[in-house]
């Protein structure tokens, strides 16, 4: 289990700010940090790996402290026991895909090495250079090397977001089942509600280095002021004036779509605006795509 309870002062671009984070986290479960650019998200990532040390607090894992400002403890980043993974894979370039990950695993056995290639379907991939691989091979040598020293606390900053759609999709499908086979717990930086809903339990939700909230995906994103009601956020494209009404067309995540509304609806509307739009009746048709 970790318990973490940190402070610390951080120099954003809008001025300086306090980080102050509570948090608990049992075995093998699963949380997702969630919140607009620069409200210290990574930061609380790099205080967990002991990459940077917060002003005040406590850090414990399993009863083991990692961190303590009134008792001066700082254990250095090889003596907690974290997996790391990242946005760029920092593979090292030099060495194929099994010696990246048998690098990682030091002195663990050949046959732990042989299931991680295994689970992660890349028995065949193994003597390749890394160099070579797609963006996806990337991430999930990146990901067995992060679990070879086999972690108790799997740590990922944004890890699926250099990927395209598709690709990203299955890497969650993979990292759910990596979760699921090894039983870590882990903390994931994500900007995507699709990907935390499907990756985590339980998500905080901070602004400006404070917890603005806190629970499981479905009652984080879910149960706002919004509650039951078609809510969605998007970006005028353009603006159309037809005869006696206005075609608007938005952009909501990569799909683009056009709504008609009157001259009143869109006063002060202009290109580029983020707007949300909403309705209280809705009857929603599902259909689906794949
Ligand atoms: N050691 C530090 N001391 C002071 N300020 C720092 C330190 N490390 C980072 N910062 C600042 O803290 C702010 C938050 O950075 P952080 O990378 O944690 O945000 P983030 O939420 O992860 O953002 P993004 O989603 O863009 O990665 C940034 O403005 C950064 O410059």
């Amino acid at each position: 289990m970790l318990e973490l309870q940190i402070q610390k002062r951080l120099e954003g671009a809008q001025g300086k700010f306090e980080l102050d984070l509570q948090l608990q986290l049992n075995a093998s479960e699963s949380l997702a940090l969630f919140g607009q650019s620069g409200v210290g998200k990574t930061s609380i990532l790099r205080m967990l790996a002991g990459l940077v040390a917060p002003d005040h607090g406590r850090i414990v894992f399993d009863g083991e402290v990692w961190f303590d400002s009134d008792h001066k403890i700082n254990l250095a980043t090889p003596s907690r026991s974290i997996g790391m993974v990242f946005q760029n894979y920092a593979l090292f370039p030099h060495l194929n895909v099994r010696e990246n990950i048998a690098f990682a695993a030091g002195s663990k056995s050949t046959s732990w090495v042989n299931q991680l290639l295994e689970l992660s379907d890349l028995s065949n991939l193994q003597t390749q250079a890394v160099q070579y691989l797609s963006g996806g091979q990337k991430q999930r040598v990146a990901l067995a090397r992060a679990l070879a020293r086999r972690p108790k606390l799997l740590l990922l900053d944004e890890p699926l977001s250099a990927l395209d759609q598709h690709i990203r999709l299955q890497m969650q499908d993979h990292l759910q089942m990596m979760h699921r086979e090894l039983g870590m717990s882990m903390i994931i930086v994500s900007h995507d509600i699709a990907e935390v809903f499907k990756l985590s339990q339980k998500v905080i939700l901070i602004e400006a280095g404070k917890v603005a909230r806190r629970g499981s995906p479905h009652q984080v994103f879910l149960q706002q002021k919004n509650q039951g009601k078609l809510h969605l956020q998007a970006q005028v494209l353009a603006i159309r004036i037809e005869e006696v009404v206005c075609v608007v067309s938005l952009l909501i995540g990569q799909e683009i779509i056009e709504i008609i509304a009157s001259q009143e609806d869109i006063k002060g509307l202009i290109v580029g605006d983020q707007i949300a739009i909403s309705t209280k009746a809705f009857s929603p048709q599902i259909t689906r795509l794949r």
